[in-house]
């Protein structure tokens, strides 16, 4: 038996191991350590490593790709098949090997190999990163519904079974007292944007504890694909402070803490110590707060709004969609966008994403109505409140202070033949909507009799938006929509779904009414600008952005958001907005060689030039090795 005072012995493996890495120049006591140097434009990448830890770097890999002359210059002749590929033939090959997949597809609601291709995808982006982001951005129609909604959500519900390479950082409820060196273990000097979730509600799909790291890594592969942040300067975060998932908790594969989540000020404690960590080691980091339930989701946001550089994107970047979607609906009735404010809306769902929408949408009308405090008073008349107990109003009991404001008044109500907690087929009939929108996370809420209901609306063109995600959480499918409100009706869903064949020749159209389209863009906008918080005017901007990028022949034709395919011209469209807005309220202290001073002199088109020359692209750099 062994004891601490006895020698320790190593095996020759281990002295192998140990001398090999001070041959590499690394300290052999210390755990695997990189070098991290830029990859934009095609300047040589100066390395310190060759061999197999080259091969095994996702970063600098090319795979079947090295040179015959850099192999003999990093060490890798005889380690790789002799014959050297072109990027086009490497990612030809990989192609060929999704679409077998594919082609095997049954062809059902969902796509049965959904999760073979995360997985195969996953393994590319372990091995290559570039060539995943050239894969995923080239495809990224075809992909997005892989590496994000909706099979991110199956995902991260079947974590511990996929689990391989670990990826982002993990800060735990053991870990108080020591963040702040622990965020010295990242290898990266320099990080832009984090994406950090607590796992209390991934998706529609609830706590799913640590498993949530899968949606901060989905996220950021749109930062990487839609707006061009260098994947060197991302990470996924997960805070681990327990869960209340009591399977997850009885299950032995479960790899989170196996504790019940901290509450109050515990929990305020490791999130605070988080966000100091974390804006000391990269001060000009941005962090995107992600799938937090509601109950911490709005109080987080304003302990940190105004010191950090920080947004909720499930508060903030659905509510600037859902205000694109809302203006594109009244476009799409061939009503002047002036005619917004007398839009009547019922929102079923009043937690972070349906009261995140309301208070938006609500300071959006009451812009147009001339901005006082009237103009606020009867904007908000124009909202309906459905949450799991029924019609909010005045009447309800413990109602969460943030939806307050959009109870109804109970003589005005019953007035309307409506009560405190009518149901949603009943609210939709006595107020005969615009438009009905859920964040709700209940799949097929939008029922045959609520959407009978809608069949009365006084609108010409009624809209639906089913906002909930993964796929089986949206609150109706397009094809309900269209079949039992009408053929003429605006339809968006949170997750993907196929236009509908309306049958004579006309199609329905489907849109993804996703904060995807929002937070790339504020997420770049905010780090090219040096803007020190994300003001409300910055959101705003990103959401008009979004809403003017659309045409009036689209919007008529019920095409309220762009195609996903675009996101990269809408995204650099989006954080141009937001530069130009930080920059008017003297926000933006400016980016690298780019302060304030030089930001402010430029025009609109030279800061979306900017933008354009800031994007991460992936490209192979050539590497040249030089020893530390
Ligand atoms: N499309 C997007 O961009 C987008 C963005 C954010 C969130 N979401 C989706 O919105 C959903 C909700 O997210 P959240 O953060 O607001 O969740 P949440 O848990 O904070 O809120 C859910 C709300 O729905 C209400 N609800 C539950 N059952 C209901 C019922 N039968 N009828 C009416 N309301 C009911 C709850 O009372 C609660 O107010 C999730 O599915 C999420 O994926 C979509
Ligand atoms: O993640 C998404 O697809 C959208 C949104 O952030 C959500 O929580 O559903
Ligand atoms: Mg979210």
């Amino acid at each position: 038996m062994s004891n601490f005072n006895s020698p320790i012995r190593l095996s020759s493996s281990l002295i192998k191991h140990l001398k090999y890495r001070v041959r590499m120049g690394c300290n052999p006591l210390l755990p695997h350590s990189r070098s991290f140097t830029t990859t934009e434009g095609h300047r040589p990448i100066i390395v310190h490593k060759r061999s197999l830890d080259i091969l095994h770097d996702p970063w600098f890999n090319k795979g079947t790709s090295f040179s015959f002359t850099e192999r003999d210059r990093l060490d890798l002749r005889g380690l790789l098949p002799p014959n050297v590929m072109s990027t086009e033939q490497q990612i030809e090959r990989f192609m060929v090997d999704l679409k077998r997949l594919e082609e095997q597809a049954r062809d059902g609601p969902s796509d049965p190999n959904a999760l073979a291709k995360w997985r195969i995808l996953n393994r590319l982006h372990d091995r290559n990163e570039t060539m995943y982001y050239k894969v995923l951005i080239a495809n990224i129609e075809e992909y997005a519904p892989i590496v994000y909604t909706p099979t991110v959500g199956l995902v991260c519900q079947n974590y511990s079974g996929l689990f391989r390479r670990p990826r982002g950082m993990y800060f735990s409820a053991e870990d108080r007292g020591e963040m702040m060196s622990m965020v010295y273990n990242w290898p990266a000097d320099q990080v832009d944007m984090i994406v950090v979730t607590d796992g209390s509600r991934i998706l529609g799909l609830g706590d799913l504890g640590v498993q949530g790291i899968g949606i901060a890594i989905g996220k950021l592969d749109l930062y990487v694909a839609a707006a061009g942040i260098n994947p060197q300067r991302v990470l996924p975060v997960m805070i681990d402070v327990g869960s209340n998932n009591e399977k997850l908790l009885k299950d032995p594969l479960y790899l989170g803490l196996q504790r019940h989540r901290l509450d109050g000020d515990e929990y305020l404690a490791v999130v605070d110590e988080f966000m100091e960590a974390v804006f000391t080691r990269w001060p000009h980091v941005i962090v995107q707060f992600e799938d937090f339930q509601s109950k911490w989701a709005f109080k987080l946001l304003q302990r940190y709004r105004n010191t950090y550089r920080m947004f909720n994107d499930d508060v903030q970047g659905t509510a600037g969609v859902a205000i694109a979607g809302l203006l594109g609906a009244v476009r799409a009735q061939g009503r002047p966008m002036i005619d917004f404010p007398k839009q009547k809306i019922v929102v079923a769902g009043a937690g972070s994403a349906g009261i995140g929408v309301l208070n938006a949408t609500r300071k959006t009308m009451a812009r147009m109505l001339g901005n006082n405090e009237h103009a606020f008073q009867s904007a908000g008349r124009q909202f309906w409140v459905v949450d799991a107990k029924g019609l909010i109003t005045e009447e309800r009991e413990d109602l969460d202070p943030e939806a307050c404001p959009f109870a109804r008044n109970v003589k005005e109500i019953h007035r309307q033949g409506l009560r405190e907690g009518a149901s949603l087929v009943e609210v939709v009939q006595q107020v005969k909507p615009d438009v009905l929108l859920g964040l709700s996370a209940v799949g097929g809420l939008f029922s045959k009799e609520v959407l009978e209901a809608l069949r009365g609306s006084t609108s010409t063109r009624p809209a639906i938006f089913a906002m909930s995600n993964p796929t089986t959480n949206a609150e109706c499918t397009p094809e309900e929509a269209f079949s039992i409100v009408g053929d003429n009706v605006v339809f968006a869903s949170g997750s993907p779904f196929k236009d509908v064949d309306l049958g004579n020749g006309h199609i329905g159209h489907c849109n993804q009414g996703n904060n995807m389209y929002l937070f790339p863009g504020i997420g770049l906008g905010t780090l090219l600008s040096g803007a020190r918080i994300i003001s409300d005017g910055m959101l705003q901007a990103a959401a008009e952005c979004l809403a003017a990028y659309m045409t009036d022949e689209e919007v008529l034709k019920g095409v309220i958001y762009p195609s996903i395919s675009s996101i990269r011209d809408i995204t650099k469209q989006v954080a141009a907005a937001v530069i130009k807005e930080a920059i008017e309220e003297d926000l933006a202290e400016g980016y690298r060689e780019m302060d304030s001073r030089e930001l402010r002199k430029l025009s609109q088109e030279e800061i979306k030039e900017y933008v354009q020359n800031s994007m991460w692209s992936p490209e192979y750099p050539t590497l040249v090795f030089r020893k530390e």
